[in-house]
């Protein structure tokens, strides 16, 4: 499986569905998230899925059981390759979001935001290091019956070893010398594929550069030869 999905974090319709044409062939599938979603709702994820790659839907819910149970029953139709909700939301919650899933859908649980370091757990009340905070909500999510976690790829390694056959996404990543943005816990595409990563989501750095399709290529090229025939 090609593990590089794009992030197509726009609100306009027209330039998320160019970059999705720019992309085809060369990108394991798309990510669409908030602003997407907000901004075009179900009707805009059927125009990129006619693009024919696999679509990401990150939506990260984060509510009670039966709320995300009916959020994420709403959009089974949609079947969407992988599906985001916080592990935060607990036990039953991420259990309520795998029933309520197409079982075509690999639903994953956000651990620790990429944008956030140790300091910033520690304003949110959160004890230890981001590490130990995603160790924690791994093995939540691993009890809970979904596929996998999001995390950055700082923790993925372990992540693996405590869940060999998870699924783990992992964004916040970033080319070498690439600009870092708003994202605190950041990693290379091939160190976040050699530790373990099944996706690689990547936004700015290839819907920002003037060729996308050529960035890609680029960040293809950085990758070891065993993790390229992935590619
Ligand atoms: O912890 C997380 C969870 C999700 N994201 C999402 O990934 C992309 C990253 O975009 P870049 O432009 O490559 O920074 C974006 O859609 C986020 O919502 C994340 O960054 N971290």
């Amino acid at each position: 499986m090609n593990p590089i999905f794009v992030a197509l974090d726009t609100p306009d319709i027209h330039r998320a569905v160019a970059i999705a044409r720019d992309v085809r062939g060369l990108a394991g599938g798309v990510k669409l998230g908030l602003e997407f979603f907000c901004a075009n709702g179900e009707e805009g994820v059927l125009r990129i899925a006619e693009g024919e790659l696999p679509v990401f839907l990150d939506l990260k819910f984060h509510d009670i059981p039966n709320t995300v149970a009916k959020a994420v029953a709403a959009l089974a139709h949609l079947e969407p390759a992988i599906l985001t909700v916080h592990a935060a939301g607990g036990r039953e919650m991420l259990a309520a979001a795998k029933a309520a899933a197409s079982p075509k859908t690999k639903v994953v649980g956000v651990t620790v935001l990429t944008s956030l370091d140790a300091a910033d757990l520690a304003a949110a009340g959160i004890s230890g290091s981001p590490a130990d905070q995603v160790k924690r909500l791994t093995d939540l999510a691993q009890q809970s019956g979904i596929d996998g976690i999001v995390c950055s790829g700082e923790e993925v390694a372990a992540a693996k070893k405590q869940w060999p056959d998870g699924f783990f996404v992992v964004p916040g990543v970033r080319p070498e010398g690439a600009d870092v943005g708003d994202q605190k816990r950041v990693v290379t595409p091939a160190q976040a594929l050699s530790d373990g990563a099944s996706v690689l989501v990547i936004g700015r750095p290839i819907t920002g550069a003037p060729n996308p399709a050529q960035a890609i290529r680029d960040i293809a090229g950085t990758l070891n030869s065993s993790e390229e025939a992935r590619v």
